[in-house]
């Protein structure tokens, strides 16, 4: 980090990475794009954000970087306040955007270099920062291509190396594995385990719940520009009360068939006053602490009401579970897994990925 003027002011903000208090953004057309967010975030931790499409997750991750002003509310972080030391702040962060920071133009090392300078690494020390960043990124082979032949992971793998040039002690990630193949999601997974390891306090936001699940010590979800639940993943997961029991209905069944099993579940009164049953697009989703003691009553009391049932499943509630009964709707996450899936834009003469 280069020397700087600027000193956090106090010790106990060095123990917090992150500490928001009643953050807020509206911008120039009248849009509350933060209502209000507070958080703390130990140094450290590895911390997921969550939130529907237009929520303000990439508003507030850009307040936090200062790269835009807050309207109202105080931000420190790295123990620097934003309103006064925004240069501090930006020195002591790393910060990989959604959209690539990679030039085509430049192989991965030229790449590396230009922000070694940008962010002012000591010259004697850039040459064996960027080998060692290489490596941790499996792009120590392919250093000295050129990368606008490189795969869509390895774009994103060079974003993450870049973010990281500096060192700094806190990066943002704004949904780093978007787009990507389950594989190099993955590998990308690693890596940021390893800079978590490393003692590397980690903000990131996915549409991936999994991914949150995945890596995440402590999640917020954040909807209409407010912060409306925070935990541990296996606690927010705990909250949706109970296991939750899908069942599939025959083919022939539409929406109104669904919403009269509902109606015949919860007429049935198997599963007790907390339990919630909705209709879905194949059938119902019924979230019960006695969904499996009680599962084969359900499905007997259908079949004496004529309502087929093709299938059905007892699970644990996932953080899908969580994400849909705080926000009340999905991420989206189908429609992307399904596009992930797909291989990684592969180009004419492209690097391979391996
Ligand atoms: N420059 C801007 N001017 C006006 N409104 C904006 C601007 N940028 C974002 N918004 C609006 O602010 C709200 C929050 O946007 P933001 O990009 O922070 O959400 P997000 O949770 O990151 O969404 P996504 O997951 O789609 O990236 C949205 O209603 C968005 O349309």
């Amino acid at each position: 980090m280069r020397e700087t003027a600027e000193q956090p002011s106090d010790r106990d903000d060095i123990e917090t990475a992150i500490d928001a208090d009643d953050l807020q953004v509206t911008y120039a057309d009248g849009t509350e794009a933060v209502r209000s967010v507070s958080l703390t975030i130990p140094r450290g931790e590895f911390f997921g954000f969550l939130g529907p499409n237009g929520a303000g997750k990439t508003t507030t991750i850009k307040v936090l970087a200062t790269l835009l002003d807050a309207t109202g509310g105080g931000v420190r972080v790295n123990g620097f306040d934003a309103a006064e030391s925004s240069r501090a702040i930006r020195e002591s962060i790393g910060y990989m955007a959604q959209e690539t920071s990679v030039d085509e133009e430049l192989t991965a090392r030229e790449n590396l270099k230009f922000a070694c300078e940008a962010y002012g690494v000591p010259r004697g020390e850039r040459a064996d920062r960027i080998d060692e960043l290489l490596d941790l990124v499996d792009l120590a082979e392919v250093a000295d291509k050129r990368s606008e032949d490189f795969s869509g992971g390895m774009k994103k793998r060079l974003d993450v190396a870049t973010a990281l040039v500096h060192q700094p002690p806190l990066v943002f990630l704004d949904e780093p594995t978007t787009g990507l193949d389950p594989k190099a999601r993955n590998k990308l997974w690693e890596y940021f385990r390893a800079i978590n390891d490393r003692g590397t306090t980690i903000f990131l936001t996915t549409q991936y719940l999994e991914e949150a699940d995945q890596l995440c010590d402590r999640l917020a979800v954040i909807a209409d520009g407010e912060i409306v639940a925070t935990g541990e993943p296996a606690e927010l997961k705990r909250r949706v009360g109970g296991e939750i029991l899908d069942i599939e209905l025959a083919d022939s069944q539409d929406a109104a068939d669904a919403e009269e099993a509902a109606a015949v579940v919860r007429e049935a009164d198997l599963l007790g006053a907390d339990a919630t049953i909705d209709p879905t697009e194949e059938g119902l989703q019924i979230t019960s602490r006695q969904a499996r003691s009680r599962g084969t009553d359900v499905l007997v009391a259908l079949r004496d009401a004529g309502i087929g049932v093709t299938g059905f499943n007892v699970r644990a509630p996932t953080l899908d579970d969580v994400f849909l009964a705080i926000t009340g709707e999905t991420t989206g996450e189908g429609e992307d897994a399904a596009a992930a899936t797909a291989p990684d834009d592969p180009v004419a003469g492209e690097v391979s990925d391996e």
